[in-house]
């Protein structure tokens, strides 16, 4: 299993089918069918959240998934996959890879992020662990750790981090994270066009995720409207 995933994705397009409790789409139905057109259009694998959505995806497409939980917890801005409570859930439906915040910050429950990735390790050993990082430094721990892959998720979105874009100064981000580790890194946060998909990959990303720009018809909208507002 742990191979076959890696080899998979590898040049691949990842198309992430997320829509929480307060976007138009929440269904994990609606989220099904995303995962189907991103299948018929070619994505090699599919990046969900929650057990329900995950479930439905992998009963509807035979592509592997990169599942998530995000789950607020008070006092910690760890929200994805943060314990391994939200691990164990996702066991339910044995993805491929189960991906989780790999950032400095405080974890909520028992785990830190080390203990995290032993106890997943014992319990789950052929299960595949992405570490969604948003500094180089966290990719370096994350890569030390053991975890399968690094994705640039979290840049941009940490208080470190707050308004960087994975685009900025010629992916320079990305670059630096290549440059710093050696295990596959997956470009993934605010890849709008599919010139950037490419040039993350030609950049040497092992695989790129999208999101919004594919399934987030809300998003894809207001980018059209801004384009009309300036020239209106
Ligand atoms: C920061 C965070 O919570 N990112 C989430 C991680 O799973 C998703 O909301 C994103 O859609 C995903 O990372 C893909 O990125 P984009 O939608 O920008 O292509």
């Amino acid at each position: 299993m742990k191979p076959s995933m890696m080899l998979q994705i590898q040049g691949k397009l990842i198309v992430s089918c997320q829509a929480l409790e307060n976007e138009p789409l929440h269904s994990a139905f609606i989220m099904s069918r995303m995962a189907l057109a991103a299948a018929q259009g070619g994505a090699a694998a599919i990046r969900a959240n929650s057990l329900i959505d995950v479930q439905t995806i992998m009963d509807t497409v035979d592509l592997p998934v990169i599942a998530i939980i995000k789950r607020d917890y008070p006092g910690s801005d760890v929200y994805i996959t943060a314990t391994l409570k939200e691990v164990d859930e996702l066991m339910a439906a044995k993805p491929a890879m189960i991906a989780m915040d790999a950032t400095g910050h405080e974890r909520p429950g028992a785990h830190d992020l080390q203990s995290l990735v032993v106890a997943i390790r014992q319990k789950y050993p052929d299960l595949l662990l992405m570490a969604d990082i948003a500094t180089v430094e966290e990719a370096q721990t994350a890569a030390e750790l053991g975890f399968d892959c690094v994705g640039t998720t979290l840049h941009g979105y940490t208080s470190e981090t707050k308004g960087q874009i994975l685009a900025h100064n010629n992916c320079q981000f990305l670059r630096d994270v290549l440059a710093a580790v050696d295990v596959p890194v997956i470009a993934e946060g605010n890849v709008e066009t599919p010139e950037m998909a490419a040039h993350c990959l030609t950049l040497g990303a092992h695989a790129v995720v999208v999101g919004g720009a594919i399934t987030r018809p809300q998003q894809i909208t207001r980018r059209f409207v801004n384009a009309i507002a300036t020239v209106s």
